[in-house]
């Protein structure tokens, strides 16, 4: 296996709060890896140990199987939850003072195009729409055409529309060979772009694999719900069966026959529901509590 950055039983202590508490996961070249989790889970804090922003209490970190050195910070790039853009500067000043800072940069016209940034370069950077500047600072974030890019929460507070295209972007960040690892408490956004997650909860990692694999080590392929109104009283419950919140789900593995049982039953059907588990549900089913917290 290819690693390009492991983390290694990291911890990270403020006073009162277990931020981190002992996470380890490697992620592989062209890998686009995911950190999902809700608010406060300690996604953040993990992200910036990574990025060498602030140092573990304990635990190591290893960049192509060596300690983070000097040169780290030339071959990653950070796309912030929040970054501060230089007031009073266009979109073109503000990539090219970025560009600056490093060594080594990304060919310009090029990661203007891919950002989908060419009618904005003389627009204030205080002028940009959620989403354009969300390109932006995915843009900064490549200037220096780095190995490995950090993304937090990336698409946090934008539309739905935004998000789609931004993702959109992502997708072709990692066709172009980058490495990914990023944050989000969105279940539908790991679900797409991540080949891997790690589910985080309260400092440690409570599952971790491919997503879709993930939700079927837990659940069966459908969930079928009906109100427990709909049930027919004097039958009892099968095995894979559970009521809640006034409704029963029967847990399958091929919708068809069950439904042909429901009817010989008598069950009433006109409300019944089919879904499929997805990350959220497996999150519940770890935690007891949904995403969104
Ligand atoms: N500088 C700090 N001092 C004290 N506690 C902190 C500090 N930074 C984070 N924490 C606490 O550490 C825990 C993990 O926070 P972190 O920001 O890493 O979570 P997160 O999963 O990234 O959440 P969010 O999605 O809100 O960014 C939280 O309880 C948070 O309040």
């Amino acid at each position: 296996m290819d690693t390009l950055i492991e983390a290694r039983d990291l911890i990270r202590l403020y006073p009162g709060v277990r931020a981190v508490d002992g996470v380890s996961f490697s992620v592989r070249r062209g890998q686009c890896f995911g950190l999902l989790g809700p608010n406060g889970a300690g996604k953040t804090t993990t992200l910036e140990m990574l990025e060498g922003i602030q140092s573990p209490t304990s635990g190591s970190i290893l960049y192509q199987g060596r300690p983070l050195d000097r040169d780290y910070r030339q071959a990653i790039g950070i796309q912030f939850q929040a970054t501060a853009l230089q007031d009073f500067q266009t979109v073109r000043e503000s990539l090219a003072m970025f560009a600056s800072l490093y060594r080594r940069t990304a060919d310009r016209d090029e990661l203007i195009q891919m950002c989908n940034l060419a009618e904005l370069l003389d627009r204030d950077t205080r002028r940009l729409s959620g989403g354009q500047r969300q390109r932006l600072l995915l843009a900064i974030a490549l200037v220096n055409d780095p190995a490995l890019v950090f993304l937090d929460e990336p698409t946090t507070g934008l539309d739905p529309q935004s998000r789609r295209n931004f993702w959109g972007l992502i997708e072709t960040v990692r066709r172009r060979g980058k490495t990914i690892l990023l944050t989000t408490h969105y279940m539908e956004e790991a679900q797409r772009l991540c080949d891997e997650i790690a589910i985080v909860d309260h400092g440690q990692i409570i599952a971790q694999g491919a997503p879709l694999e993930l939700v079927r080590q837990h659940f069966p392929a459908a969930v079928i719900r009906l109100p427990a109104a709909a049930w027919p009283t004097a039958t009892p419950l099968p095995d894979r069966a559970e009521a809640r919140d006034g409704a029963i789900e029967l847990f399958v593995d091929e919708v068809a026959p069950l439904l042909e049982h429901l009817e010989r039953i008598g069950a009433n059907l006109n409300e019944l529901k089919v879904q499929t588990p997805n990350l959220e549900d497996l999150f519940l089913k770890l935690t007891g509590h949904t995403l969104r917290g």
